[in-house]
């Protein structure tokens, strides 16, 4: 299914590409055979990332903030010297706190939507208008989260990735008219270096609460995420498609006192 050769020639954007579930499925779709260029804010990362990516292919790296369109713009203009065309565009790059909904302040809530609303559409806009509607072709996968009964404990990033569930679906309508297929994957709780950053409060006894059992891994949402891209999904869009060890239907999201 994942065969080696399945994305040669295929040229793909992973947002956030220098850690954690970015670096999963950059890893993942260079193992298909696709050149991958993985971007986020911080050089030295992405550098150290790009290095152990290079034995499994081609891979390059670009600084760019999410939230700067001109930094989003010079990353289109740095892929179109550079390989002249784009296949494949992954919002993963995000972020958000843990806070009860009423210590939120309206700049942080800012903060959080900026990041993950306004930023996947900076991308998505820009990486549209310059290489998926003139060559007639692109697939898309965005990065939410598991917000299927809300986001109880960050609020900010539930209501943001809303807007980027919604977009999937309007997008999908729109742009099939261009052959372009725009999906979401919504992970529940990913062992990655995202979440080292949670307090430990808070994760505690979080997996027996999962009907799974257990936390899901970074290389679970890239396998999903790669299989979107592929010709075998080529029927599949306006999806979001959760992976989460059905944490959406039982389990705590959050423990609120
Ligand atoms: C049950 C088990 C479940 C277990 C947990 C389950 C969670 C699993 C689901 C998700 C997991 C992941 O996403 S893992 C990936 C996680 N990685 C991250 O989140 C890292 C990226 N995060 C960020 O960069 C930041 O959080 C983000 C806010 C988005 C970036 O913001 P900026 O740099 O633009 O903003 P800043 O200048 O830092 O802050 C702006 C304001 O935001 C607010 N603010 C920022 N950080 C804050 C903080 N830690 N606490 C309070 N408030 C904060 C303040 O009001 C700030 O204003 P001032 O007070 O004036 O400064
Ligand atoms: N781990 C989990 O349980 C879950 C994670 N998610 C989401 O999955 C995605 C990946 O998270 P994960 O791998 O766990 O965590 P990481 O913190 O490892 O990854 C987040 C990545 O996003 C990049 N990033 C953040 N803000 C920006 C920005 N403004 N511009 C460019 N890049 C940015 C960071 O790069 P840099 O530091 O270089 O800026 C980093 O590589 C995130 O959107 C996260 O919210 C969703 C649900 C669950």
């Amino acid at each position: 299914m994942f065969s080696s050769d399945l994305l040669k020639e295929r040229i793909a954007v992973v947002t956030g590409g220098g850690s954690g579930i970015g670096y999963a499925i950059a890893k993942q779709l260079l193992n298909m055979g696709a050149t991958v260029c993985i971007s986020g804010r911080k050089e030295e990362k992405l550098r150290a990332a790009a290095e152990s990516l290079a034995p499994f292919g081609e891979v390059c790296y670009c600084v760019c903030d999410i939230r700067e369109p001109e930094q989003v713009e010079a990353l289109a203009d740095f892929i179109a010297q550079r390989y002249k065309r784009l296949d494949f565009l992954v919002n993963n790059a995000g972020g958000q706190f843990p806070a009860p909904a009423e210590q939120i302040t309206p700049k942080g809530f800012h903060a959080v939507v900026n990041n993950n609303l306004n930023g996947t559409w900076n991308m998505t806009y820009t990486m549209a208008n310059r290489f998926f509607i003139p060559q007639k072709s692109g697939s898309i996968v965005n990065i939410i989260a598991n917000i299927y009964r809300g986001f109880p404990g960050m609020m900010h990033t539930g209501a943001a990735r809303a807007g980027v569930d919604n977009m999937t679906k309007t997008l999908a309508v729109e742009w099939s008219r261009y052959g372009i297929r725009v999906n979401a994957v919504a992970p529940g709780i990913i062992q990655s270096t995202g979440l080292e950053q949670y307090p430990e409060s808070i994760k505690q006894g979080i997996a027996e609460t999962i009907p799974l059992k257990r936390l899901g891994t970074t290389e679970e949402v890239a396998y999903l995420t790669a299989f979107l891209l592929t010709p075998m999904a080529a029927y599949i869009t306006g999806e979001t498609i959760y992976i989460d060890g059905g944490q959406r239907l039982r389990g705590d999201m959050f423990k609120l006192n």
